[in-house]
């Protein structure tokens, strides 16, 4: 999560949020979600960038980055647990709750059927909507259903060799890029693969696009519901067993909107400076990558701007140039030249100490106003002992 609340431009690139995910070399993630000033009035923002550095084209969506961003704001700006603050994604306005019980829930809105909006090529099988449709992958034949909460999902409970699944059994980093990347999906999908455990419990592994295989996905085990449903499988209110535990998923008859509530847990705070290549808190390059993390919340802005060697190169250097320190004088160096050689002004001819002082004073005023020369106070006591004494103190 970053703390973006003063500019509508991500402080973090997409390159720099793939570096942050990576899980060897970064702090490790699957996507970067920047809490941004809200577009129309009160509220936030929510952008993201998946941990390849792809954003989710437009209208965006992150079920679990919902969660996570509500809880974020919470601790930002201290509103202990009180809170429901508003949130803009490009899918529309979502306003979590934090409820009771520490468990966050979230309108998810909408799901979208219509094959052409999710978007798939794969031709609809009912109405708009493609369910139970046949999808070649690899030489197998699986039947799956289409959904978009905000962004594309391909659901499926199995193929034709495999009617029931066991999720477990699945080698998903072999089988997930061939339905992410297949040309059925424009825009390429997330991927769902589901075990009915009862009619009301459910079991997933997904495939996320732009981040692979993922623990869970807040939008994933929604489109599970929906899918579920409309295979005639499950209930309209599930549990949804992801890898890093469970949600509960209710698509609401009386509204048509997907509701999900589970926990989110925030860790107990760790600080730690994490920096691009793992060595210090500032990279060779220096500037673009130092990252510091502190109870997750990432500020790598403040950490630039708080932590001077953590500053770009080409900041000092902008800086300096622009420093009134520099202005100044070189401005008066300037009038005075002009001066001189319109024949306004005569200097009588100076001696080169002279000179010399009134250059480097100027240098040395700017050296020590930007901390690079300190002078310590003079200890008059200790040069006098120098001097009586006759020679040099250890
Ligand atoms: N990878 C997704 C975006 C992330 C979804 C998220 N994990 C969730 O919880 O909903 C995409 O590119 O659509």
């Amino acid at each position: 999560m970053v703390d973006n609340r003063d500019s509508s431009v991500p402080m973090v690139t997409p390159k720099q949020a793939a570096m942050l995910c990576d899980r060897n070399f970064g702090i490790g993630a699957d996507g970067v979600i920047f809490v941004m000033p809200a577009v129309n009035g009160a509220g936030y923002t929510m952008r993201m960038f998946n941990s390849d550095g792809s954003e989710p084209e437009l209208p965006e969506m992150c079920g679990n980055g919902a969660r996570c961003f509500v809880r974020f704001i919470d601790e930002l700006e201290n509103l202990q647990g009180t809170n429901s603050s508003k949130m803009h994604t490009g899918t529309g306005l979502i306003i979590p709750e934090i409820q009771n019980d520490g468990q966050v829930r979230v309108d998810m809105g909408e799901p979208i059927l219509s094959g052409p909006e999710i978007p798939t090529k794969l031709p609809a099988t009912r109405n708009k909507a493609v369910v139970q449709a046949e999808l070649e992958v690899e030489g197998s034949t699986w039947h799956v259903t289409c959904v978009s909460m905000g962004n594309p999902h391909c659901v499926t409970f199995g193929s034709k060799e495999f009617k029931v699944l066991q999720v477990d059994d699945l080698e998903l980093t072999e089988i997930g890029p061939k339905f992410e990347h297949h040309e059925m999906f424009p825009a390429r999908t997330n991927t769902e693969f589901v075990e009915v455990l009862s009619r009301s419990h459910l079991k997933m592994r997904v495939w996320e696009r732009g981040a692979g295989a993922t623990l869970a996905c807040g939008t994933g085990a929604c489109a599970v519901v929906v899918a579920a449903v409309l295979e005639g499988r499950a209930e309209r209110k599930c549990i949804v067993d992801v890898p890093g535990g469970s949600l509960e998923i209710e698509w609401r008859e009386d509204d048509n909107h997907v509701y999900m509530t589970a926990h989110v847990y925030m860790t107990a705070p760790a600080e730690a400076v994490i920096a691009q290549q793992g060595e210090s808190a500032c990279p060779p390059g220096r500037g673009d990558y130092a990252f510091h993390h502190k109870a997750e919340k990432i500020h790598c802005r403040e950490a630039a701007r708080n932590d001077s060697n953590c500053r770009p190169v080409w900041l000092e250097v902008l800086e300096l140039i622009a420093s009134p320190n520099l202005i100044v004088p070189l401005a008066v160096i300037k009038m005075v030249a002009t001066a001189l050689s319109r024949g306004w002004i005569k200097i009588k001819p100076i001696s080169s100490n002279l000179i010399v002082v009134l250059a480097v004073i100027p240098m040395l005023v700017m050296a020590v106003s930007r901390g690079w020369v300190k002078i310590e106070p003079i200890n008059v006591t200790e040069i006098l002992k120098y001097y009586n004494g006759g020679g040099r103190h250890e």
